[in-house]
């Protein structure tokens, strides 16, 4: 049994801010808060100074393909078909396990130091983002995307059904696995006929993107005759639960099916401005009682892994597009960052500072010049705070970064290996 606490420290709870608090930790758990007259330092393995300090539950980054860190800034200022038929298809026709082993590492610590504990992932290699997701401690819901109309349909499922059963739970229950039909536009009928018999078979959940783009929804209606999410529904994608990508391009009668059908929203504002997508309506599925995390997608469209900025855009361009200063206020903001995440990759004990709780915390500095004077420290937080703010980070009980260090990983190695495999990949092509 390891016992750590986290002493006189800001703690975000129940939507507000408790100066002078201690946390206490068993092995993976939170496990209470004692007062100061009731601590006995010497009781614990490890006491960490929470000094001018705020605790939050660590940041979920709900939409990534983390290993496209390597397309970092290789292909941009273009139309999201014309990328991904032209630039990055053809490109990662060449991607193999050591490449993506890398590039997930690099991605893992660029999360963590921008105080993520948590993302969900899609993508291909699988065994080997979950590999690193072993060895660096954070936590992950992964899915091996796949596309019906490509000659990898078939392996892709095989190997979605393989990565569930070797990976679902595992990593002292750290990864979690869903199915990835990737997108409307990349599936057929009867190959999402038998995602879904696959979901049923292992009692998975789905990742997909949906309703990214006007033109996507646009030719799902003239192909089929509804939305692409009333397809998915008709076609049972979201009967055993899922976590769907965008869906900016939602009208009421989406928004009703997602609302019945408990469909949980990953909101990616920085690749939506970037790729010229248009504004999800967050307000409205908010109000539905829809649960919206935010993510950062893969770092070729966004172009970094940092889920405090998409706190930042999510937080900002609502309001000038709805033309409504209160649309998102900052406490909304950061709930999707943390709680609403969490609840969009289906954990049920993670999002929460609370007794029982994964000790999944994300300790900010707050004594950057930005941080004073303090009216209100959420709005500190949405609308002045930054990455570079991220402390200490924890996920399971365990410190992965610890005064702005990573515990866990070698950076130098990380960042020497993502170079050696980004010149290995593109001399390929
Ligand atoms: N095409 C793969 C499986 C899909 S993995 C997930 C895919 O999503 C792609 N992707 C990345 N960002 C976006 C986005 O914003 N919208 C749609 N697809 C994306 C990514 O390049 C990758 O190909 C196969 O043949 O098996
Ligand atoms: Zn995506």
């Amino acid at each position: 049994m390891k016992k750590t606490l986290i002493k006189n420290v800001g703690i975000y709870q129940n939507h507000t801010v408790s100066e002078h608090q201690n946390i206490e930790i068993t092995d993976d758990k939170i496990t209470g808060f004692p007062k100061d007259k009731d601590v006995l330092f010497c009781a614990y393995d490890e006491v960490i100074d929470g000094h001018n300090m705020l605790a939050l539950p660590g940041f979920v980054n709900a939409h990534n393909h983390i290993a496209m860190t390597v397309f970092r800034s290789y292909a941009d200022d273009m139309d999201l078909m014309d990328w991904l038929q032209h630039k990055i298809w053809p490109a990662e026709d060449h991607l193999d396990g050591d490449v993506v082993y890398a590039q997930t590492m690099l991605g893992i610590a660029e999360m963590i130091r921008c105080g993520t504990t948590s993302f969900a992932d899609m993508y291909f290699f699988m065994d080997d983002t979950a590999r690193a997701v072993e060895e660096s401690g954070i936590r992950a819901c992964l899915s091996r995307g796949m596309t019906g109309i490509t000659p990898s349909a078939e392996t892709a499922l095989k190997e979605s059904k393989q990565l569930f059963l070797d990976w679902h739970k595992k990593g002292d229950g750290r990864i979690t696995v869903m199915l990835g039909p990737h997108a409307p536009y990349t599936n057929t009928p009867d190959y999402l006929h038998r995602v879904v018999d696959l979901a049923h078979e292992l009692g998975a959940e789905i990742h997909t993107h949906l309703s990214e783009t006007k033109g996507e929804v646009e030719n799902i209606k003239k192909q089929y005759g509804k939305s692409p999410i009333a397809w998915f529904d008709e076609l049972g994608l979201f009967d055993t639960g899922c976590l769907a990508a965008h869906c900016v391009w939602v009208d009421d009668d989406d928004l009703d099916i997602m609302a019945r059908k408990h469909v949980r929203v990953a909101h990616n504002p920085g690749s939506n401005l970037k790729l010229a997508s248009g504004f999800a309506p967050i307000h409205k599925m908010l109000d539905k009682g829809i649960v919206v995390g935010l993510g950062t997608d893969g770092a070729s469209s966004n172009n970094n892994l940092d889920i405090m900025e998409e706190m930042r855009l999510a937080v900002l361009v609502h309001k000038a597009n709805t033309l409504d200063p209160l649309v998102i206020p900052a406490e909304t903001a950061v709930q999707m960052l943390t709680e609403g995440g969490a609840r969009a990759l289906g954990y049920r004990d993670i999002g929460r500072l609370e007794t029982g709780y994964k000790a999944d915390i994300t300790l900010i500095d707050r004594s950057g010049l930005h941080w004073y004077p303090r009216h209100d420290m959420l709005s500190l937080l949405a609308y002045a705070a930054n990455s570079m703010d991220v402390d200490t980070v924890l996920v399971n009980g365990k410190v992965l970064l610890r005064n702005k260090e990573f515990t866990t990983i070698d950076i130098e190695k990380v960042k020497s290996e993502a170079e050696r495999t980004k010149i290995k990949l593109f001399a390929s092509l």
